[in-house]
């Protein structure tokens, strides 16, 4: 029993006992002290910290779910060693690697309290000691001033905010040129550092007393802003648009724009070119040569094929007969097209028949023999693209064999197995949903293809644009070089969708009647937040389920918004609340301001790879397993386990994954998303609330997608003149992109 102790204590002191977990990145440690004469656990997060070391902390005592009662340490010191008893125990901890116990005992015994300086100064002497080579000592001595320089540096840092983890970072790029790097251009941790941005960089310039118009605060700035303005779905910025978010963000007055821009064309940080208006256009370096290599590569695929036209039509005549189907003029357009060229575009609406010809344009090349692969964007939209057409889909990642440790391509670990020096091994290579496509999976995608592979690329343009940088599939057809095939009949069977039809209606300006009536196409008049939500929580529990014959977790709200009276976040909250209230029963955990709950649905919200997923017999038995769990992909949590810090999710088709509690922040409460989040996916019935939010966001192009998402029900809650407006609004935030122009250039070579 803990008897000495004082639970209501804010100070503790002792040795650094044994470390039970350190997690590197974030620094977050848990340890034990003796204190009183008691063992606790403590925790904290330490840029550096070894066994041995004698600790004073202030923080209080927590009580955790499972282990008990813990130190949370707010702030702390390390005293450095400076009687015989701690150096001792100091070296014997392990801290220097080498010293052992017993030559611990040996050393100190030698030198006494003497031990620290002789070490540091006299290294020499320590192979005095039985068991110490000369080597050996110059070794131990390095080690010491290596752990005294960097625990030094880590203090530098947190004298400027830096984090303890990204300390570490520093540290390890840096060592001991910190110094000079933080007094004189602190802007190069932007540069080189993950998770140090601009802003952070520009505090620490701040404090280390760099002028506001130093050129690396001005180049930085220019670099920043680009950045910024690609997280936007910018390529470029025209000159005057940078010029003043550089002001802005700067707060000064920039003089010599013109030299800043040179000296960093020169330097190949960026590169400048004009528009065809004539303007000048700024490019991070990267995303210019992004756009260059794709032109490059499409105009190389771009080769014809020959064939006899009256063969090609036989074979179509053959598929179609079998099949059972009579194709458009234009559908067969598109398979002589495809049969002809070594690239080219399919492009329509819901309901125009992209999937049927496509479907065509498989089985004729299967007919000649021809390997085929389909691929598309996201997860989602590959399952979808297997189901419609019956083959084998996978994500672009998969096709190209990702592979690396991390869970994201924007992390450095990846790379793909497939690229220019080991290309796909197939003859035809069909990408759907393009619209989703930026330009750096198109970069990596077609660095894959080698000459000779066809590529059909297949999308709606009108869909919201890819979330990362870029135009891709606009700029390809906007290009006019290339054979585009646009379908616009909506056959009969999609035409008794009243989705369809309201969804092509909203993509031409023309008017939409909306009525409660209506068996696909459902509009809920509410006229206040408050109104919308109960509205959707008795839609979502009682009325949907039934009427689409679909289980309650796949009715999906999609909204416009994150942040406002109906965003995902408040949404959440409320339906989580109201669907899946608290109960004795139900684990709960909580991270940031989100509660986490069994039998709550949630979203993975970035693709992740290694994550391994696994099927189980009823009888608990693994029959099966693999990897990847994709952005978008939702599920149920099934269970929180303290003990162990995980928590499972069961994803559709019963894949069961293991979330460790650090991972939770992949996963997200999922009764609502945003639209922007729902691209590529399809729902039995969607669920939208109408409410007036920023105009910008609130278009036609957004509308669009939300309605296209549903397959048997779209059901709108709100505010009819919302509707209106939002089919109205044709402002679509402009995305600054050069593909077309790349590409025309590269075709006029
Ligand atoms: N030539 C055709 N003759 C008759 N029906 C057709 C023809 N082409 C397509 N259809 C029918 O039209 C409907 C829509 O076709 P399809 O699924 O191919 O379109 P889509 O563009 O892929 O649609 P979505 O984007 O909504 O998935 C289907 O029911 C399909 O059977």
């Amino acid at each position: 029993m803990r008897s000495n102790l004082d639970y209501e204590a804010e100070y503790i002191e002792g040795f650094v006992e044994n470390i039970i977990y350190r997690n590197e990145d974030n620094g977050y440690t848990v340890f034990n002290v003796v204190y009183k004469g008691e063992e606790i656990t403590c925790v904290g997060v330490f840029s550096y910290i070894n066994a041995g070391e004698f600790i004073t902390a202030n923080g209080g005592f927590v009580k955790h779910p499972s282990y008990d009662m813990q130190f949370s340490i707010k702030s702390y010191e390390f005293k450095a060693p400076d009687d015989t008893k701690s150096v001792r125990r100091y070296l014997a901890s392990g801290a220097i690697k080498g010293i052992g116990e017993k030559m611990a005992e040996r050393i100190v015994k030698e030198f006494g309290d003497d031990t620290f300086r002789i070490m540091e100064e006299e290294p020499e002497r320590l192979a005095e000691i039985k068991g110490i080579s000369l080597t050996k000592a110059m070794d131990i001595a390095a080690q010491l001033v290596d752990k005294r320089d960097m625990r030094k540096a880590m203090m530098f840092l947190q004298d400027y905010g830096i984090s303890m983890g990204i300390a570490g970072k520093i540290y390890s790029r840096y060592g001991q040129e910190i110094y000079t790097i933080i007094k004189q251009n602190p802007y190069r941790l932007a540069d080189d550092i993950d998770g140090i941005g601009f802003k952070t960089a520009d505090e620490i310039a701040a404090k280390a007393g760099i002028k506001v118009d130093s050129d690396f605060r001005i180049r930085s700035g220019i670099l920043y802003v680009l950045t910024q303005a690609a997280g936007q779905g910018h390529i470029y910025l025209p000159w005057t648009e940078l010029e003043q978010g550089v002001t802005a963000l700067l707060l000064i007055d920039i003089r010599d724009m013109e030299r800043h821009i040179m000296d960093m064309a020169i330097d190949k940080k960026i590169v400048v070119r004009e528009n065809a208006s004539g303007e000048k256009c700024i490019y991070a370096s990267m995303y210019y040569y992004m756009e260059a290599s794709i032109a490059k590569h499409l105009i190389e695929l771009n080769i014809p094929y020959s064939q006899d036209e009256a063969e090609i039509g036989q074979r179509i005549a053959q598929i179609e007969e079998k099949n059972d189907i009579i194709l458009d003029d234009i559908q067969k357009q598109a398979v002589h097209k495809a049969v002809l060229n070594g690239l080219m575009v399919i492009t329509g609406g819901p309901g125009t028949g992209k999937t049927t010809t496509i479907n065509t344009i498989i089985k004729y090349f299967e007919m000649e023999g021809l390997e085929i692969r389909l691929a598309a964007p996201t997860g989602r939209a590959a399952k979808r693209m297997a189901e419609t057409s019956g083959y084998e889909a996978q994500t672009i990642h998969r096709l190209l064999e990702i592979c690396g440790s991390a869970s994201d391509s924007q992390n450095t670990g990846m790379h793909f197995e497939r690229n220019e020096d080991n290309p796909l091994e197939t003859d035809v290579i069909i990408v759907d949903e393009m619209s989703m496509v930026d330009v750096s999976i198109m970069n990596s995608l077609l660095k894959a293809i080698a000459v000779g592979t066809r590529l059909i690329l297949v999308g709606d343009v009108d869909q919201l644009p890819s979330v990362g940088p870029g135009n891709v599939l606009k700029d390809i057809i906007h290009s006019g070089c290339f054979e585009v095939v646009k379908l616009e009949k909506i056959f009969r069977q999609a035409a008794e969708s009243e989705i369809i039809m309201n969804a092509h209606k909203i993509n031409k300006g023309e008017p939409v009647t909306l009525n409660k009536y209506s068996k696909d196409f459902l509009f809920v008049k509410r006229n206040n937040p408050d109104a919308i939500i109960a509205a959707m929580c008795t839609l979502i529990k009682e009325k949907l389920p039934d009427y689409v014959h679909a289980d309650r977790k796949d009715i999906q709200i999609l909204t416009p918004t994150r942040k406002s009276a109906v965003g995902a976040q408040r949404l959440n909250r409320i339906m989580q609340q109201y669907l899946n209230p608290p109960s004795a029963d139900k684990m709960e955990k909580e991270v940031g301001d989100t509660i986490y709950r069994v039998g709550d649905k949630v979203m993975q919200i970035k693709n992740n790879y290694q994550l391994e997923w696994e099927r189980k017999s009823r009888y608990g038995v693994t029959y099966d397993r693999g990897n990847g769990i994709f952005n978008g992909d939702t599920g149920v949590i099934e269970d929180i386990n303290f003990f162990s810090e995980q928590m499972l999710v069961r994803f559709e088709d019963d894949r069961f994954v293991y979330y460790d509690f650090t991972q939770l922040d992949e996963l997200e409460l999922a009764y609502a998303i945003t639209i922007h989040k729902s691209q590529g996916s399809e729902y039995p019935a969607v669920l939208i609330p109408m409410f007036p939010g920023p105009r910008m966001l609130m278009n036609r192009n957004l509308l669009y997608t939300a309605v296209t998402r549903a397959r048997t029900c779209v059901c709108m809650v709100g505010l009819e003149d919302c509707f209106h407006e939002m089919a109205a609004n044709e402002s679509e935030q402009k995305r600054y992109s050069s593909l077309d122009l790349r590409i025309q250039e590269m075709d006029n070579l």
